[in-house]
């Protein structure tokens, strides 16, 4: 069966859309593999999948094979550099065209979150990351019908949440920590994206929305808070475009030193090749804060599993 070898599975979730969720995920499996860690990211946001854009593998085709189909792989295992393998299933991969709609009624949907769980190739994984579409919809519980009846209670780690500080969004993904309570979903924790701007100029970080607001909420609930990811334009240009902007030496931000590492090659380029891309997020604007909340991640789901 598909998710047999799988150690852990997490899934990220939102209650609106643009929050960040698929960032997080992105970098999340990043930090996880480039930790040592056997990777896989399931992307059901099936109305805009955007992880394939993120990993730079848009135009990539899965090939289907007896065991189901072969998820993409952004990179293979290298023990000897401490890398795990990082390999990608999303609907992106089975549109005809890039950017091709997907408008399909609710059971269209929940029958392709079925299959996207029962039939993907997996091999042994430490690690699967389920990016969902942002809400409580029919996927969602579907997804998690599926999940509770296919993977035992020690595979299924629990959600990291992702909300943006303000109130609309927190007052959004207060159903969602409601919706995992109802279901048995364990949380791991809530990640407040987009919690203050990091100005390209003088690197200070201005709380233009407001800030604290994931935090309030992760006490409410009695979940782990996992941190803060300030919304940096640097960040931004280089997952829109693939060019690696630096930020200044002696930028911080919440205690985290965010300056572009003094050895890291200056490179405006814009490409959309994976394995560029993923060098440059090594060492992109956030990645030691991302690298902060993994930790965290890890440390909750062994808390969580006794392990
Ligand atoms: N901390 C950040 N700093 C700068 N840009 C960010 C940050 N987090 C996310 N973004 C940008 O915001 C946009 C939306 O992010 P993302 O696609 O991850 O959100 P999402 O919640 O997955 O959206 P949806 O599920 O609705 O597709 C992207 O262009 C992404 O590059
Ligand atoms: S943060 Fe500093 S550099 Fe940026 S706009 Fe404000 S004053 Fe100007």
């Amino acid at each position: 069966m598909s998710l047999s070898k799988i150690k852990h599975i997490v899934l990220v979730l939102s209650g609106k859309g643009g929050v960040g969720k698929s960032s997080v995920t992105t970098q999340l499996a990043l930090s996880l593999s480039l930790a040592g860690h056997a990777v896989g990211v399931l992307d059901v946001d099936l109305t805009g999948p955007s992880i394939p854009r993120m990993f730079a593998i848009e135009d990539a085709k899965v090939t289907q094979a007896p065991g189901g189909w072969l998820p993409i792989t952004v990179h293979e295992a290298d023990p000897g550099a401490g890398v795990g393998s990082l390999r990608v299933m999303s609907l992106g991969f089975l549109l005809p065209r890039r950017g091709d709609a997907v408008v399909w009624r609710g059971p269209k949907k929940t029958a392709m979150v079925r299959q996207f769980l029962s039939d993907v190739f997996w091999d042994e994984l430490d690690y699967l990351l389920i990016d969902t579409p942002p809400g409580t919809s029919d996927e969602h519980i579907s997804l998690v019908e599926t999940l509770l009846q296919k993977t035992t209670p020690e595979q299924l780690a629990g959600a990291v949440v992702v909300t943006t500080p303000q109130a609309v969004a927190t007052a959004d993904v207060r159903k969602e920590l409601n919706f995992c309570a109802k279901t048995g979903i364990r949380v791991l924790g809530v990640v407040e994206n987009m919690s203050g701007f990091v100005c390209p100029n003088c690197s200070e970080c201005t709380n233009i929305f407001s800030s604290g607001g994931g935090e309030v909420m992760a006490n409410d609930f009695n979940v782990r808070f996992l941190g803060r990811v300030p919304i940096d334009p640097q960040f931004l240009v280089l997952i829109e475009t693939g060019r690696r902007p630096r930020n200044p030496e002696g930028t911080t931000v919440n205690g985290h030193n965010i300056s572009t590492p003094a050895g890291a090659p200056a490179d405006d380029q814009e490409t959309r090749d994976s394995a560029l891309l993923v060098q440059k997020y090594k060492d992109c604007s956030l990645a030691s804060i991302f690298h902060a909340i993994t930790a965290d991640v890890v440390a909750a789901v062994q808390q969580a599993q006794g392990s």
